[in-house]
């Protein structure tokens, strides 16, 4: 569903990435680990064609991306670290907004839906967004998300200064997702909300990924264990890439 072949990007005399291979399947929830600077918003970027690769190639749900292709943006949803929405404007009407210019037309009862299956209070629906804290812009751009019947949904930093109710509601609402099938990969520095929420984990060090690890065998302690110890490997100039 969400896949790269050798892909790769260098800016001017950076290289941001050095030929990443992922397969994300379909339903798969995968979080992207690593340090500052490690290449996880280029993948991203990348993934939704806002730049052109310098190499290698990348697929959402089996369609080639290419640098600002509307076939893509049909089946993929971008949720940047903090969502852009119209602040005067009330979470229905945002979400109405944005399903228009995807091509989607919803009856208030079916934009109440929506944004309540993305986790909005009912008290919430009608006030301006302005107002509304990250955890709750991060709802409406889900069910702007889910209102497009995204694929695949590609997330920046979503757990950053969120609350830990809020961490873990956002983790629920993941679940939720990955039931209908939709494949979410998220770039995050949060191992904790990596493990409660992913499938899958990788591990990214300037510009390489090192290790993937399904969540399921590991523990929370084992997992930071993992992280520091493939970091530490690789900075050892053992430079050997796992993957
Ligand atoms: N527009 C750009 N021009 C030049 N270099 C860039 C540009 N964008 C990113 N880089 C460099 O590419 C590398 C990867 O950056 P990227 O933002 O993808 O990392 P990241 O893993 O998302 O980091 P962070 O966790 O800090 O957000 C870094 O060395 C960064 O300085």
């Amino acid at each position: 569903m969400i896949k790269t072949e050798n892909l790769s990007k260098k800016y001017e005399a950076q290289v941001a990435l050095h030929s990443l291979n992922l397969d994300i399947k379909k339903g798969e929830i995968y979080a992207l680990l690593g340090s500052n600077g490690a290449g996880k918003s280029t993948t991203i970027h990348l993934l939704m064609g806002f730049m052109k690769p310098t190499s290698g190639l990348a697929y959402i749900n089996e369609l080639q991306v290419k640098p600002n292709d509307s076939a893509i943006k049909q089946w993929v949803a971008y949720i940047p670290e903090v969502v852009n929405l119209y602040p005067n404007f009330s979470a229905l009407e945002n979400l109405d907004f944005f399903s228009g210019l995807s091509g989607f037309k919803y009856t208030k009862d079916q934009q109440v839906a929506l944004l309540r299956e993305a986790g909005l209070r009912d008290e919430f629906l009608k006030k301006p967004v302005g107002a509304f804290s990250k955890g709750m812009r991060q709802k409406v751009g889900i069910s702007i998300a889910l209102g497009k019947q995204a694929k695949a949904i590609l997330m920046d930093e979503p757990t950053s200064g969120l609350d830990p109710y809020a961490s873990n509601e956002f983790s629920e609402i993941l679940h939720t997702l990955s039931k209908k099938g939709v494949s979410i990969l998220m770039a995050t520095h949060d191992l904790f909300r990596a493990k409660e929420s992913g499938h899958r984990i990788g591990i990214m060090h300037l510009g390489h990924l090192l290790l993937e690890q399904d969540t399921s065998s590991v523990s929370q302690v084992e997992l930071e264990q993992l992280y520091m110890h493939t970091i530490q490997s690789f900075n050892n100039q053992d430079q050997k890439i796992i993957i």
